[in-house]
């Protein structure tokens, strides 16, 4: 979506946070990591000073004064939690004019709550991103708002695109979005984990058991991308007849494993529409 030829515009381009928390902190290090932002054109703003030093030794100003964020930025990022959104855009929607571009990350807020809040005609972008971004591999769907015009969406998929895929869809789809890969990486954490949990109760070493999980997780999502060929099949292939890995997936089918995802991204996407209706 997001063309290189572009890039030259985004090097200079001032990028603001506020809300100083986890999601900024992976978004920052990864659009620094890919060299698309300049660490000196970037701010955030947050009251705790948790994570100043974290910012601060990427090179990116720290402030506890989010209006100084919207002065110095032409791109801001609202990632605040959900319930924060309203007062901190009544506290600095008098400072937004046209040539901002706000993007919002907050789950469940919707786009329209956005603009009511922002002076009429705000360029408005709404976008769910996920952890991976720290490392290159985050996974993101934007919708413009409104107002937005064609190159806002394109320079916000050009910086997600910097830090893994990011995808173009209309908002409705956007709590389930939230549901699958918003929140997804941690299902796969906690799936990690348990695997090697399971190595460990069978004898295996700690570390060993959880190299060998991560790796086996990422080698098969690597698998399933690079190959572009159905899960289902990729899984019969490691099924020999009669062998170990049929006799697991009957316990893993018996336990609701694949039932059990299934709900747990619908019960986020339910979740993500709750967060927008408070
Ligand atoms: N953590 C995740 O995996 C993802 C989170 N999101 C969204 O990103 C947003 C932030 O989430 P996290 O980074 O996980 O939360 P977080 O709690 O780590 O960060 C939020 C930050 O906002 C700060 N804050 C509170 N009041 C503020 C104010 N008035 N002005 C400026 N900052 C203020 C808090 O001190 C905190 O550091 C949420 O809306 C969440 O829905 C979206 C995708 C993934
Ligand atoms: O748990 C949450 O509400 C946020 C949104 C997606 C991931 N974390």
């Amino acid at each position: 979506m997001a063309s290189t030829s572009e890039t030259c515009c985004t090097t200079d381009l001032k990028v603001g946070f506020m809300g100083a928390g986890r999601m900024a902190y992976a978004i920052t290090r990864g659009i620094v990591n890919a060299g698309l932002v300049r660490p000196s054109n970037i701010i955030v703003s947050d009251p705790s000073p948790l994570m100043k030093n974290e910012f601060e030794e990427l090179g990116v100003a720290f402030t506890d004064d989010n209006k100084e964020v919207v002065a110095r930025s032409q791109l801001i990022v609202l990632s605040v939690k959900p319930n924060m959104v309203k007062p901190v855009l009544q506290e600095v929607s008098s400072l937004i004019s046209k040539d901002n571009i706000i993007v919002s990350i907050a789950a469940g807020i919707k786009l329209a709550t956005i603009e009511e809040l922002l002076p009429s005609g705000t360029r408005v972008v709404r976008v769910m991103p996920n952890t991976p971004v720290l490392v290159q591999a985050g996974a993101a769907v934007l919708a413009p708002g409104s107002a937005a015009n064609p190159r806002d969406a394109q320079l916000v998929a050009q910086l997600l695109s910097s830090v893994g895929i990011c995808e173009q869809a209309s908002e409705k789809l956007l709590d389930a979005v939230t549901g699958l890969s918003g929140s997804g990486p941690a299902y796969a954490f906690a799936a990690i984990e348990a695997m090697a949990d399971g190595g460990v109760k069978m004898g295996l070493p700690r570390d060993l058991a959880m190299k060998l999980a991560a790796q086996t997780m990422l080698g098969a999502a690597k698998m399933v991308v690079e190959t572009g060929r159905h899960p289902g099949q990729l899984k019969d292939e490691v099924c020999s007849p009669g062998g170990t890995t049929i006799t697991a997936m009957h316990v893993l089918e018996k336990n609701g494993f694949r039932a059990s995802l299934i709900d747990a991204v619908e019960a986020a996407t339910k979740r993500a529409e709750e967060l927008g209706q408070q």
